[in-house]
């Protein structure tokens, strides 16, 4: 499980896409959210938009592997959809904040890979948070007030990058990727395979 987090606007959306065309083995865990939809955002392709009673629901059936209320609203990772691609051997990219990577990493630990991003500049992260043209100038206030409540968060975290050029940061995110799947606890099957070679001695 690969966790990408930032404070918002500091281009762990944009990492992840480019991340998911670049590499077959990874699936996106698209989250359930109460909040409004955002003009460019379709359902099923970016989240599940739902009700807070929806929500609620979910998270009485214990549906959601993990939930937290971000920016006055409900965000939470749908259980089964992760489960399923890690049994058939997929590594699993999640977008969530750092009160949902305490809780995988309650859970999981030793299969957690957790990343945070942060932006070059508090004048950046505001600039590209007006850039996306997304939301309101309130909701970025709002977003902007909370980055370094989000920020304290980071040594939290495995691996630091700094997004100053998205190819740079996706390449970086790639490296620790082939890094962290090269790890001989992660290599199914290399005990027979180094077993074999010793056939003939
Ligand atoms: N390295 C970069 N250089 C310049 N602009 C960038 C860079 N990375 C991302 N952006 C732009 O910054 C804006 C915010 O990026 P993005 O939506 O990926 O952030 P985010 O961290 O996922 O935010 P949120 O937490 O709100 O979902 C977008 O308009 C994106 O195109
Ligand atoms: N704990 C969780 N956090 C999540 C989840 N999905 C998204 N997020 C985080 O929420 C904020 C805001 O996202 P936005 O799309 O409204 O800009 C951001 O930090 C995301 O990482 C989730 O399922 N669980």
């Amino acid at each position: 499980m690969l966790v990408l987090s930032s404070p918002s606007g500091a281009g762990k959306t944009s990492i992840s896409r480019r991340l998911l065309e670049l590499d077959d083995s990874l699936s996106l865990s698209i989250s359930a959210t109460t909040r409004p939809r955002r003009p460019a955002e379709t359902e099923g392709e970016h989240y599940f938009f739902v009700s807070a009673a929806r929500f609620e629901e979910m998270v009485k059936t214990g549906a959601l592997f993990e939930h937290a209320m971000v920016f006055g609203n409900q965000y939470g990772t749908p259980r089964e959809p992760v489960e399923e691609a890690l049994d058939a051997g997929r590594d699993v990219l999640f977008d969530i904040d750092w009160q949902g990577t305490q809780q995988v990493a309650e859970k999981a630990r030793d299969d957690l890979v957790s990343v945070f991003i942060l932006p070059p500049s508090t004048e950046e992260l505001e600039r590209r948070l007006h850039s996306r043209a997304q939301d309101s100038d309130e909701v970025v206030r709002g977003r902007m007030a909370k980055a370094a409540d989000e920020m304290s968060h980071w040594a939290e975290y495995d691996y630091i990058i700094i997004n100053h050029d998205l190819e740079q940061s996706v390449a970086q995110v790639e490296a620790i990727l082939t890094a962290e799947r090269l790890k001989r606890e992660r290599r199914v099957g290399l005990r027979d395979f180094v077993e074999g070679l010793r056939i003939g001695r």
